[in-house]
């Protein structure tokens, strides 16, 4: 056949020859001698095969190009003569035939699940993922905002991270999906999770449960507490928009090591807390609202505020400080209380002398702040607006409270703070001059603390005047001794000594009771305090916990 490259046709032959037959052909060596001899007097158009004909890289080039040719033809009548549902067929079987079955397998965890709910394992993986970025990793992201202390890293689109699991490799990857619709149309971003097929299950029953609680740890200690202020000199921030109170970063530093309280008594403390967040079935069960009370009592100076912010930096829980001086009406109330969070903690200070309510003259009901609406507020609308509150009462005067508020479900737990004694003391002693074991002079100071009253306030007053723990003992000898001989020149003065201050403050609340009794005559039912309120009574009552022995 004039025209026709018979050594094109040998090459195709002899690759396909190969391709099925597993011979003794390649397509890179082609071993002429294996070729079967053309027949003598063979001639074209009957295939022939030249004896001897050279094998040069242009010949090659050729004989592929003829092959993509026919190839290609065939595809075109293949296409217009099969029709596309049989051709389709054909390719997924061959497919299936000729793809070797992987071990692997991939779960795709996208940013959303349906509509605008976020899903949150995809958010629990970037945020645990974070912590698994390491030298492997190539590219990842570092973020600040003016309001973060430290810089945020994040994983970056594509990058592949490897994550270890009880002895299983796991692959992650995060893929971004560029926005298809039109405005306001985020970008889409999904996990992908690679690992053995013969993982499914624990994967589903254990790692992904894991990641979850991981990232909800991270995020806890990630976690700035706020202080939550009705008059916040600050004004509000973004997330306050609409709200009615003010926030601004808690930067109290004090934890529970750090407070002067008896060990046993802050143990049992830590352990209600503990027990508390854990509970949120249990409440269920047993259809109680996911709240708890206590009450603080004690001196002023003891450290009542203190321990509020240990709790609120031990649990990571945000604080709203309800001045109650500052609200007229029940309906404020509820509108305050119904614009804090879940994970809170509401403190109202003082209550026994703050609650001075004012009563609008006009009007019923809702219109004047009243004891029972606060109870409403911790009995009844609290329970119905939100899960695991904390409610904190403060006094210095507990036998001045309404039993009302003292009633069990109410303040579930009484933790007095007392006068600094010896245990208290060693903490304090440790604070703040770094002693960790014993001082010469402790002894002394701890035979004075058992006829002194002085508050922590003052005892860490006395250990920060100097660095050095000789001069700062010493000095603090020397206040003690101070102290004892005024007590002992001024026992008539009361309880409190002849601190004027402290005098001042008691008087005030005497006046104050006599308001209060002023109160009742006229049948007023918005003064919180109360003045005949027997503490045997309200201790029996209550089962009431007195954590003084520090
Ligand atoms: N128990 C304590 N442990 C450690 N430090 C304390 C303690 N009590 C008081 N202090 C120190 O005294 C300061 C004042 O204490 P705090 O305001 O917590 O007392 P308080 O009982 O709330 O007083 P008040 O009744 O006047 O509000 C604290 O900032 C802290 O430095």
């Amino acid at each position: 056949m004039e025209g026709f490259d018979w050594q094109l046709w040998k090459i195709y032959v002899v690759s396909f020859q190969k391709a099925n037959a597993n011979g003794n052909y390649s397509l890179g060596g082609l071993r002429r001698e294996s070729c079967p001899k053309p027949k003598p007097n063979f001639e074209p158009p009957v295939m022939a095969f030249p004896a001897e004909i050279p094998w040069t890289a242009s010949s090659l080039f050729s004989a592929y190009a003829s092959f993509a040719a026919f190839m290609m033809l065939l595809r075109s009548v293949a296409n217009d003569l099969i029709p596309s549902f049989v051709l389709s067929f054909l390719q997924s079987t061959l497919q299936h035939l000729f793809t070797p079955s992987t071990t692997e397998m991939t779960i795709v965890i996208e940013n959303q699940c349906g509509g605008l709910v976020r899903n949150e394992v995809h958010d629990a993986a970037e945020t645990y993922l974070r912590t698994k970025i390491g030298p492997s990793t190539e590219r990842f992201k570092v973020s600040k905002t003016p309001r973060q202390k430290i810089l945020g890293i994040g994983i970056e689109k594509n990058q592949a991270i490897t994550d270890a699991f009880r002895g299983s490799r796991f692959d992650w990857k995060l893929v971004s999906v560029e926005p298809q619709g039109g405005y306001g149309c985020g970008e889409k971003t999904y996990f992908e999770l690679t690992f053995n097929k013969k993982l499914k299950e624990k994967v589903l029953s254990e790692y992904l449960p894991f990641v979850l609680d991981k990232a909800k740890e991270i995020k806890d200690n990630e976690r700035i507490v706020k202080l939550h202020s009705m008059n916040c000199p600050y004004g509000k921030n973004e997330f306050d928009r609409g709200s009615v109170w003010g926030s601004v970063n808690l930067e109290h530093p004090v934890t529970f090591d750090k407070l002067a309280m008896d060990p046993d008594g802050k143990k049992a403390l830590i352990d209600d807390l503990n027990r508390f967040v854990t509970r949120k079935e249990y409440y269920k069960k047993v259809g109680k609202a996911w709240k708890r009370g206590y009450l603080l009592y004690g001196p002023p100076g003891t450290g009542k505020s203190s321990l509020v912010a240990a709790m609120a930096n031990y649990l990571k829980y945000d604080i709203y400080d309800l001045e109650l001086t500052s609200v007229y009406s029940n309906l404020e109330l509820k509108k305050k209380m119904m614009a804090t969070t879940n994970r809170s903690i509401v403190v109202i200070e003082d209550i026994d002398c703050s609650a001075e309510i004012k009563d609008q003259d006009h009007g019923i009901g809702n219109s004047k702040l009243t004891l029972s609406g606060l109870l409403n507020f911790i009995d009844g609308l609290w329970s119905s607006c939100g899960d695991e509150r904390i409610i904190v009462f403060t006094t210095n005067h507990k036998d001045r409270l309404d039993p009302a508020l003292l009633r069990p479900g109410r303040m579930d737990m009484h933790i007095h703070m007392s006068f600094c004694k010896n245990k208290g003391f060693r903490i304090l002693a440790k604070n703040y001059l770094g002693i960790e074991d014993h001082h010469w002079l402790f002894d002394e100071i701890e035979a004075l603390l058992e006829v002194v009253e002085v508050t922590p306030a003052e005892m860490a007053e006395e250990l920060m005047k100097n660095e050095d723990a000789d001069v700062a003992l010493n000095g603090v000898v020397n206040f003690l001794n101070r102290r004892k001989l005024e007590a002992d020149d001024n026992k008539e003065k009361g309880k409190y000594g002849d601190n004027n201050e402290r005098e001042g403050k008691i008087t005030n609340n005497k006046k104050e009771e006599g308001k209060i009794a002023d109160g009742k005559d006229e049948g007023k039912s918005v003064r919180l305090g109360a003045d005949d309120i027997e503490e045997e009574k309200t201790e029996s009552a209550q089962q009431c916990r007195d954590y003084s022995r520090l």
